[in-house]
């Protein structure tokens, strides 16, 4: 067992706008700290009247400037050892909304050296396998959103959701042994980093699709990733069991400022409650002799449990924001930082038997015993002795007879059947030759009777090994089979357990559906066989083609306006830019990779690995990794040649030369040369393609969020301008049919929290000049023939504005 408070760590969000004065110390021998000075007299949000300087220490403080693979390193890597080694790890951030909570665990969606901790850990861990040959790895994901305290599962792949209540919803069970158990929340499996990645991909891909501008699930959510890794050594009845979580929380701001920091802020002053539920945790844990954690109070608190004063190993970051605006919320951070930072988890190695692994070695144990036995019996062989064994017994005897060693034995091995030949012999040799066999090689003149001696020693050294050898394994027999009963009756009391689980969740929930357990990931892996590939993606990916394609000539020519002046079209652009780099430098790669190929001949069949590239650009090609034994094959071959020339020479009677011979030398190092040259080549190659998929993941995204945006806006502006028309019509702010008018987009963005980070996501992207003034210009809306019919006049509406915008924008006058 590993006890340790959780490890907490903090980081500086780089910004742009003016900061609060405050210094990062990581020289202390203990650790880091963080220090915040702040005026008393400051204006703009924080008002303090008590302190100016707010000092806060961390396991380390990264600075502004800290690139994501440093986090990686210092941060997630000895967690990462941890799980391999079989104990639980969190890592989960913590912070006000935009302080860069997903940029660390997710990554950034613009570079693709803004892989956060998932991405890299994934690399990481497959890496790892890949090298230890030692042990067999199983790996499963489960991602989870909360959002208002109801799960939902973001990798089940059979809904395409549009928004977030049409994915599964997961629901929490606590079994009479308290463990928790997460029904409906899928275990995928994941062979390799590819797959992995696809189902990150595939779950921020649900969770940006599912939410919609009034309900930015992102900012006000928790996101659970969870690896369940299963290692074994091969043939060995031991499991180890480990789970990672990498959380995303929600935003953690309060709705109001304070006025004075450090005072306890109540309930209603969180967005999230049940970040306020976590907080209650945390101290309820961090308070000596407390007994009762209010864990069930919320889901999240629930799910984490083992996390917070369990059996894991749990690490935390803050999230710090220096802006002046945002001191207030940062020290609230830091604050609940050093409560963290106070509670003791206890991880325990999660060690356990695969019993039914267990049976079938013991089986087979038992079955080897039983020939063992057989043969010491010689009951199952029936068979004659050959010729030669006949020969090689007599032989034996003979040798045995004459060794004047009173203490040689006669090996004849666990043979029944050798065993009653060589007594017949014995007999045989013993009415033919009485005296000889009595007194042994030096007894051959010798004359008398059998002595009585030499056949009790006869008997004793035949007789007692073969006795001993058979009670021994009769013990093991009996012992094996006790086992046996044993671990068979553990199982049904296991079976018996889960029956009764499954009877009692029925009841529960009313249905007959079995329990999808967090911990019992065989029953998980059995049901839970879907492969999560590309497609899955895709199919997502597709829906929001499809709405492209259906996209009238209006809207089309709106969206293409809207498209070009979209704040992520300049990523786009960029993206598109590096892949066209990074899809050359590929080919360039292919194309060494397969001249080194050509020069192995004849073609290896036993390839190492090899790497396909499915990328459209390049069409699907495969380019193999070689193994050393058939690498340079040509200078292999010179090699060879040489050496033989040179003992020809030898045998020749040339003298051949004492000092190593200069061509062979250079032959060896061109050898070598070109080894290191292709491996490295292979290994950038396949560092290039991680690469590649992950910009083609980021451009895909961006392009999702472009055309969601566009979709948000568009019906926007839809609505306002069917408003304006009924306004004009019936010159109130009503619609003629008495609803209210729908929210224009300044009343949105007031119901959100005032922040300008979180304002930006939330809103879709605003429309841009052109469009605005598509909006506010252009023909009176009553002059335009309108169907009735409210989906197509939204689009007449906005074709005829995106058309007027176009010649107002070529200066072509617009016609009334
Ligand atoms: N260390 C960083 N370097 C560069 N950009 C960053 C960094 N941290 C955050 N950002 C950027 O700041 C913005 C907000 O970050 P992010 O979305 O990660 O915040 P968050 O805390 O997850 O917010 P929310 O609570 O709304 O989910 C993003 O555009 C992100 O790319």
């Amino acid at each position: 067992m590993v006890k340790q408070t959780i490890q907490i760590f903090a980081r500086v969000k780089p910004t742009k706008k003016t900061t609060a004065v405050y210094s990062v110390d990581n020289e202390e021998q203990s650790g880091g700290s963080l220090e915040f000075v702040v005026p008393r007299d400051l204006a703009d949000g924080f008002i303090n009247n008590k302190r100016e300087s707010y000092r806060f220490r961390f396991q380390k403080v990264f600075d502004h400037n800290i690139k994501q693979e440093e986090i990686f390193e210092a941060i997630a890597k000895p967690v990462a050892d941890n799980v391999l080694a079989g104990y639980n790890g969190t890592i989960f951030a913590y912070g006000q909304t935009g302080s860069g909570k997903t940029f660390t665990i997710t990554g950034g969606a613009e570079r693709y050296s803004d892989r956060g901790i998932i991405p890299r850990i994934l690399s990481y861990l497959y890496q790892h396998f890949s090298h230890d040959s030692s042990m067999v790895y199983t790996t499963h994901i489960s991602y989870l959103e909360i959002y208002n305290e109801v799960g939902y599962d973001l990798l089940d792949p059979r809904h395409e959701p549009s928004n977030l209540e049409d994915l599964p919803k997961v629901t929490i069970m606590e079994d009479p042994e308290q463990n928790i158990h997460l029904k409906n929340l899928s275990l995928q499996p994941s062979a390799n980093e590819e797959e992995a990645l696809n189902l990150l991909f595939l779950g921020d891909t649900n969770r940006m699709i599912a939410e919609t501008p009034m309900n930015q699930a992102s900012t006000r959510s928790h996101c659970i990733f969870t690896i369940h890794l299963c290692s074994r050594e091969p043939g060995s009845a031991t499991l180890r069991r480990s789970k990672l979580h990498l959380v995303d929380l929600a935003g953690s701001e309060r709705v109001g400022k304070t006025g004075v920091g450090g005072l306890i802020l109540t309930e209603a002053k969180y967005i999230n409650l049940s970040l306020h539920y976590l907080e209650q945790v945390i101290t309820a844990l961090s308070e000596k002799n407390r007994s009762h954690i209010p864990y069930r109070n919320s889901m999240m608190t629930s799910v984490l449990r083992d996390s917070l004063g369990g059996n894991c190993m749990t690490t935390m970051i803050a999230m710090v924001s220096v802006e002046k605006r945002n001191v207030d919320e940062s020290i609230s951070t830091c604050r609940f930082a050093q409560r963290v930072a106070m509670i003791k988890n206890e991880a325990l190695l999660n060690e356990e038997l695969d019993p039914s692994l267990m049976i079938s070695r013991l089986k087979k144990e038992i079955q080897c015993l039983k020939e063992e036995l057989a043969l010491v019996t010689g009951e199952q062989r029936s068979d004659e002795l050959t010729q030669e064994e006949i020969q090689r017994i007599e032989h034996q005897l003979k040798v045995f007879l004459d060794d004047p060693d009173p203490d040689v034995t006669l090996e004849l091995g666990p043979d029944m059947r050798k065993i009653r030949h060589c007594f017949s012999l014995l007999k045989v040799r013993l009415r033919e030759k009485p005296v000889e066999l009595r007194m042994g090689n030096g007894a051959q003149n010798g004359a008398g009777d059998f002595s009585p001696l030499p056949l009790s020693s006869i008997r004793d050294s035949l007789d007692s090994p073969a006795n001993r050898e058979l009670l021994k394994l009769k013990d093991m027999l009996t012992q094996r089979d006790n086992e046996i009963s044993i671990l068979v009756s553990m199982l049904k009391k296991e079976k018996r357990k889960v029956q009764e689980t499954n009877a009692q969740l029925a009841k529960f929930s009313g249905s007959q559906s079995p329990l999808q357990t967090s911990s019992s990931s065989t029953d998980a892996e059995k049901r839970l066989k879907h492969e999560a590939s590309d497609d899955s993606i895709h199919a997502e990916h597709a829906k929001y083609k499809r709405n492209g394609a259906e996209l009238s000539m209006g809207r089309h020519e709106a969206f293409e306006i809207f498209k070009t002046e979209h704040e992520d079209n300049i990523t786009l652009e960029d993206n598109k830019v590096i892949l066209k780099q990074r899809f050359a430098e590929a080919k360039e790669l292919g194309v060494q990779v397969n001249q080194a190929k050509s020069r192995v001949k004849p073609y290896p069949a036993d390839l190492a690995m090899d790497i396909t590239l499915p990328w459209t650009e390049m069409g699907q090609q495969k380019y193999y990794l070689i193994s050393e034994s058939h690498m340079s094959y040509e200078l292999k071959k010179q090699l060879d040649t040489r050496r033989m020339q040179m003992a020809a020479q030898g045998v020749l009677g040339n003298q051949p030369s004492t000092e190593s011979d200069p061509v062979e030398e250079r032959l060896r190092n061109q050898i070598e040369e070109e080894k290191k040259q292709y491996k490295s080549t292979f290994e950038r190659l396949k560092g290039l393609k991680t690469e590649i998929d992950h910009l083609q993941h980021l451009h895909q995204r961006s392009k999702i969020k472009l055309q969601k945006d566009f979709q948000d806006w568009w019906t926007q502006e839809a609505a306002r301008l069917q408003q304006d028309q009924r306004s004009e019509s019936t010159g109130t702010g009503r619609s003629q049919d008495g609803s209210p008018s729908p929210p224009s987009s300044s009343s949105l963005h007031d119901r959100h929290i005032d922040n300008q980070d979180r304002a930006r996501r939330q809103q879709p992207t605003p429309p841009t000049k052109e469009l605005r003034a598509l909006s506010s210009t252009g023909p009176s809306s009553t002059s335009i023939p309108l169907t009735g019919d409210q989906q197509t006049d939204a689009d007449i509406l906005a074709f005829i504005k995106a058309r007027q915008n176009l010649l107002t924008r070529t200066g072509i006058s617009f016609p009334h």
